[in-house]
């Protein structure tokens, strides 16, 4: 292994990122009520043009006045292809209270893009006397993102999150399919007369988490478009926790519940961690690097994979 050893990425919860248009104030107290551990207002993709100073205003409003607990609140500001992102960003950081945790950057393309929004925010920052860094988490929904998605979770010590964005990435990687995130029709193996599904995200997701943990940064699941089926969205979480994402969006509050019971580790997988832990604790007395639990081998490694689960387990009791 590199003598450079992995770093931790921020410790919050990140179980599930609840989206609304930033144009829907009436939105602003339920998803603050919700039980999503981090809050997308959005200025980006969910607000049309001529909506979008609007949008910001209410956001902004909203950030100082919403009593938004112990959530992560994040923004999603507009891309740098279009004529609005800088005004979101100077305004938000102008006006907004201290209360914003995060900027959301979608379409980055590359570690430039990160560093343009940083230079901007530090400069406001600093104008302003603003106490609290802002955090930064970046969507990768581009073929260009994907190719450098590396070079992008490595940008600012601001980056906190990635998410994997499946309606533009699929747009800008020209899939065949209007669907938004999931299983798709189209994508399966043929083997003596049956059809096997795979799934078409998985390598993009998986580039998208070795580039995060490479860098200490929160893998995230992006959206799930089919609201009304939850079985779909609960397989596709599934997936996406055990590829080691740490969460998922929900575009409607229906998608919460399910995805904060994807991401957080069952009462069993928790006890059989510590378990795992305790076992070994037991082997390193004996002067042993492995040992057996279960029937099944555990050594070294297996320290470490407990530790995923318990510090998870852990965030989510220093939460309640
Ligand atoms: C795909 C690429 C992306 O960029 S995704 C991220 C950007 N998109 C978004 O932010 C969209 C977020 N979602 C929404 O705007 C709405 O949920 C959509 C999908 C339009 C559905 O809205 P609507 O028809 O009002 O839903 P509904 O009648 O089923 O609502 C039931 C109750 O829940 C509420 N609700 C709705 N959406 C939210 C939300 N995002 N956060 C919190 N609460 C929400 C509704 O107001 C409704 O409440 P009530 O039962 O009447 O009190
Ligand atoms: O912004 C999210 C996406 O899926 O596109
Ligand atoms: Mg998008």
């Amino acid at each position: 292994m590199s003598f450079r050893t992995q770093p931790l990425p921020a410790a919050r919860l990140n179980r599930c990122q609840l989206f609304g248009p930033g144009s829907r104030s009436e939105l602003f107290e339920k998803m603050a009520k919700s039980a999503a551990d981090v809050i997308n207002l959005d200025l980006e993709d969910s607000v049309a043009p001529d909506d979008k100073d609007n949008a910001r205003r209410q956001i902004i409003q909203a950030i100082g006045d919403v009593d938004w607990g112990n959530k992560t609140l994040s923004v999603r500001i507009n891309g740098l292809d279009t004529p609005f992102w800088y005004r979101d960003v100077v305004d938000l950081l102008e006006n907004a209270s201290d209360r914003l945790d995060q900027i959301m950057i979608p379409k980055a393309g590359n570690a430039s893009d990160i560093y343009a929004v940083d230079a901007l925010v530090t400069a406001v920052e600093k104008a302003k006397g603003r106490k609290k860094p802002i955090a930064f988490e970046a969507i990768i929904e581009t073929a260009a993102g994907i190719c450098h998605v590396e070079e992008i979770a490595a940008a600012s010590p601001r980056m906190q999150a990635i998410s994997l964005g499946a309606a533009d990435f699929a747009a800008s990687m020209g899939m065949a399919t209007t669907g938004i995130g999931g299983t798709q029709e189209n994508y399966y193996m043929h083997h003596q007369g049956q059809q096997y599904w795979s799934d078409p995200w998985h390598w993009a997701q998986a580039k998208i988490v070795a580039a995060c943990r490479t860098h200490g940064v929160l893998p995230v699941d992006g959206p799930f478009g089919d609201f009304s089926d939850k079985d779909g969205f609960r397989a596709q979480a599934l997936r996406s926790a055990t590829l080691g994402m740490v969460g998922k969006w929900a575009i409607h509050p229906s998608q919460v519940a399910l995805s904060n019971e994807v991401f957080s580790p069952s009462e069993k997988a928790v006890t059989e961690a510590r378990e795992i832990l305790a076992a070994m604790d037991a082997a390193k007395k004996a002067g042993a690097g492995a040992t057996v639990y279960k029937g099944r081998l555990v050594d070294i490694a297996s320290i470490k994979q407990a530790e995923v689960i318990v510090r998870q387990a852990e965030l989510i009791a220093g939460n309640q």
